[in-house]
């Protein structure tokens, strides 16, 4: 879902695009501390969201119209989010436009439009309230409803496990403003991805399929974001391939992509 970080080669090079001014280090700073912050309240109005707990606007609130325009707008609103996440984590992009961004805060810049993205469909989302499923048990609703947190809790703590501040710009902000190198990127594989090798985008699946009440909004949102994780996966693993190499075509053939068993050694 997210995609390619910012890689600048195997050796650790001086980060590029550093500013020499050290006030501009420090804009460059506070901006990735701001986009940051635009994150992480996107993050968990995001929970909110697609649990219909404790945010003004849920997935099953707000007006409601036929369900052809309903459909129609909220695929318009997952596309603008699906372009933007990908075709700005694309090599080609970058090269274009960090010509008019510096390097350093290209990551954030990148997580800013993510955040945006997904406040403009949070905010246009339009409620599809018909009745796919309901679970009619309140201690398995709430152990539904446990196991989605779970889910979310999986997505955060798997950033950590690769590289929370890398993934999302503070990283490259701070070494920038420190004047040193950004390391070179690292093959990691530790606790779930012993298990299978997204774990991440496993626990943005469990999150959003886990529902003790699934309306046809939630079902179309939960079915178009799980195509493009695959699809996502597919792409992201043709990069970690041809940056890890062989260590990747191991890992592949050792650990399954989502299902969380292992795969005969
Ligand atoms: C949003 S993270 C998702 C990671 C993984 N796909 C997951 O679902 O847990 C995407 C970034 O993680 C990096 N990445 C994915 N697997 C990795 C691994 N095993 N070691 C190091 N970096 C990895 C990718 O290069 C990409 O920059």
């Amino acid at each position: 879902m997210l995609s390619e970080r910012p890689r600048g080669g195997k050796p650790a090079t001086a980060t590029p695009g550093t500013q020499e001014n050290p006030m501009g280090r420090f804009i460059a700073f506070l901006y990735g501390l701001a986009s940051y912050a635009v994150f992480f309240a996107t993050f968990l109005y995001a929970i909110g969201f697609v649990s219909g707990l404790g945010v003004p606007k849920t997935i099953d609130t707000g007006t409601v119209v036929p369900m052809a325009q309903a459909c129609i707008a909220n695929l318009l609103l997952m596309s603008v989010f699906a372009v933007q996440h990908s075709v700005m984590a694309r090599k080609p992009f970058k090269q274009w436009w960090t010509q008019f961004v510096p390097a350093s805060v290209e990551r954030s810049t990148y997580v800013l439009f993510s955040s945006l993205a997904l406040v403009l469909l949070f905010w246009q989302w339009r409620p599809m309230p018909a009745l796919v499923w309901q679970v009619a048990d309140p201690h398995i609703a709430m152990a539904v409803t446990g196991l989605s947190f779970a889910g979310w809790l999986i997505v955060l703590t798997s950033t950590f496990l690769i590289n929370h501040f890398e993934l999302f710009g503070l990283h490259q902000v701070a070494s920038n403003l420190a004047g040193r190198a950004m390391p070179a990127p690292r093959f990691r594989t530790p606790l779930y991805y012993r298990f299978v090798r997204h774990p991440l985008y496993l626990g943005f699946i469990i999150a959003f399929w886990a529902a003790p009440t699934m309306t046809a909004g939630r079902l179309l949102f939960a079915a178009v974001t799980t195509a493009y994780i695959v699809v996502g996966i597919l792409l992201e693993e043709r990069d970690l391939v041809a940056l890890f190499g062989d260590d990747y075509r191991r890992y592949k053939n050792r650990v399954s992509m989502l299902v969380p068993w292992r795969k005969s050694a």
